[in-house]
């Protein structure tokens, strides 16, 4: 056992894509950064939930893609080579191995000390290392925990004695399992659904509400719903699980309606912060909730300690903890230097978007893109607003990249301001159309400006100029 001391400028908790951020923001602005990592340097995201899932939904895609083009699908022979599907999952994950991105942290001038950390009183972290010896650091100017979430695990009777999965089991597995039952019918549960099912297993997905992707356009859940029992997934809407059990081999599972039974149950029922055993009771919080902070990711009262990423429960996604920690990174170094700290909305210092313009892909077939508000956000805000949808397959493009394309485009429009507050996209291939729409949300471009935003011909974007008819009447 051994005991260090050790004093940076900023301390960071967490070298998930968040940490790893704001570490990396410091550093460019002259201050020196130490990041804590007590498991792989990447976080979830790259070995247990974006990386991973989309290597194993990827194939599936292309090889649907193909199939439907008349000409091309006469190319399709086989069936996908799970195998070789799940090598190439391995192959972005690096085997779980992060010496790459340890050889980035080391490049960009970060120190690095593994261990598991908690705070200890102001500004002070102590981290247990992996030989149980402790270091002491001190930080002058800030602490950010970047500590992120786990999965959520429902108070469901027996639950945790059937050894369920989580997404890191579900994204890591090296084989499919027979019989899959799913519970949660969001981001992870269907996109999962969708992965394992492809890959070989009999999936059931049981999902609480009477929709899946429920914080989504209805249009969004409607058509994963469609697609997802067209390909042979049992998915049932309103389920109500109660208890748990394992029979041999089987996991038992009882709900309302009676039994269902699988080789494995994976828990996707949402995310619970990583807050529960990082000392925040030592600086006056209560543990397991998420971190309250302001715009510029300071946690309130405390202007010494940042929340930044999946710890805050702002948005749970990579790209919005990148942008996070690009905000909070530059309000730790403006206050460092003792200068302005601009709180204003759309300021280089305050993450705005989180509001206002979040953009998010569920990599379900059809895949669901979205920015910005939907019709039910802005009804609650009590927003003016109009609701706007057009059939995506009627445009040249669109009819060229699939045959019988099917999609579905919904905006939401402040028809006082005329400004999109929101924009969804549902169908194929509809990932790479969303950043236009959140160019538009975040500048806010009037609708009379975006009729001088011309798509080109033939491409599925023409269904912009679609939707500014039907708002047009
Ligand atoms: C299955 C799945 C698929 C997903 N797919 C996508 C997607 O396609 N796109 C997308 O944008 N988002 C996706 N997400 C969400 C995304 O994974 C998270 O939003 C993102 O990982 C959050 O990053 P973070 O750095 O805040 O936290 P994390 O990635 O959770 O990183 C936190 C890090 O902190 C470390 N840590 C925790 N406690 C301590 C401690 N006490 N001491 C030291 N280290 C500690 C952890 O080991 C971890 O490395 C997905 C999530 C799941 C579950
Ligand atoms: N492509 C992506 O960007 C991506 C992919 C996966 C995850 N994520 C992120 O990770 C977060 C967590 O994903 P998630 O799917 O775990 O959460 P989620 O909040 O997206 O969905 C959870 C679902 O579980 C249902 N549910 C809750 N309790 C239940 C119960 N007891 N029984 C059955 N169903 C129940 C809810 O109705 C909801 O539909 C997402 O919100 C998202 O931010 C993003």
């Amino acid at each position: 056992m051994s005991s260090a001391e050790q004093t940076y400028d900023v301390v960071v908790l967490g070298a998930g894509p968040t940490g790893e951020n704001v570490a990396d923001v410091v550093v460019r602005g002259g201050l020196s950064a130490v990041l804590v990592e007590e498991h792989l340097v990447g976080g979830e995201c790259s070995y247990y939930a974006c990386m991973p899932s989309k290597a194993l939904l990827r194939g599936t895609e292309a090889i649907e893609e193909v199939r439907a083009v008349q000409g091309a699908a006469a190319a399709v022979t086989g069936e996908q080579d799970v195998a070789a599907t799940l090598r190439r999952r391995d192959s972005f994950t690096h085997d779980w191995d992060d010496s790459g991105q340890v050889g980035w942290v080391e490049g960009a001038g970060i120190a690095l000390l593994r261990g598991t950390a908690r705070l200890d009183g102001e500004r002070a972290v102590v981290v247990t290392g992996p030989d149980g010896g402790q270091t002491r650091l001190s930080a002058r100017h800030a602490v950010a925990v970047c500590t992120g979430s786990a999965a959520a695990v429902p108070p469901v009777e027996g639950l945790p004695d059937v050894q369920p999965w989580t997404p890191r089991e579900g994204t890591s597995a090296k084989e499919a399992p027979r019989r899959l039952l799913v519970l949660g019918g969001g981001y992870v549960g269907c996109e999962l659904s969708f992965a394992w099912n492809a890959l070989g297993s009999e999936v059931t997905l049981l999902q609480r509400g009477d929709r899946l992707l429920p914080r989504a356009e209805p249009q969004a859940g409607d058509a994963v719903l469609r697609s997802l029992r067209d390909h042979g997934v049992d998915v049932r809407l309103d389920v109500d699980v109660t208890a748990a059990r394992r029979e041999d081999d089987e996991v038992v599972l009882t709900h309302d309606g009676g039994e269902v039974r699988g080789d494995e149950v994976l828990v996707a029922v949402g995310r619970q912060a990583r807050t529960t055993a990082i000392g925040v009771d030592t600086v006056g919080l209560e543990p397991g909730r998420y971190l309250d902070v302001d715009d510029t990711l300071q946690v309130r009262g405390l202007p010494w300690l940042y929340g930044v990423g999946d710890v805050n429960g702002r948005r749970q996604l990579t790209h919005m903890g990148k942008y996070q920690a690009r905000q909070a990174g530059a309000a730790i170094v403006a206050r460092a230097r003792g200068e302005e700290v601009r709180v204003e909305d759309w300021s280089p210092h305050t993450a705005t978007a989180d509001r206002a313009a979040t953009p998010s892909v569920v990599f379900t077939t059809p895949q669901v893109a979205s920015v910005g508000l939907t019709s039910a956000q802005a009804r609650e805000r009590g927003l003016p607003h109009r609701v706007v949808e057009h059939p995506i397959g009627s445009v040249a493009g669109a009819a060229l990249f699939a045959d019988g394309y099917e999609g579905t485009a919904v905006v939401v429009v402040d028809p006082e301001r005329e400004v999109l507050l929101g924009v969804t996209f549902v169908g194929p291939a509809v990932a790479e159309l969303l950043h236009a729409a959140t160019v538009a949300v975040v500048g806010e471009v009037p609708i009379g400006r975006l009729w001088h935003a011309v798509p080109a011909y033939p491409t599925v974007s023409e269904i912009w100029l679609r939707l500014l008819e039907a708002f047009r009447g």
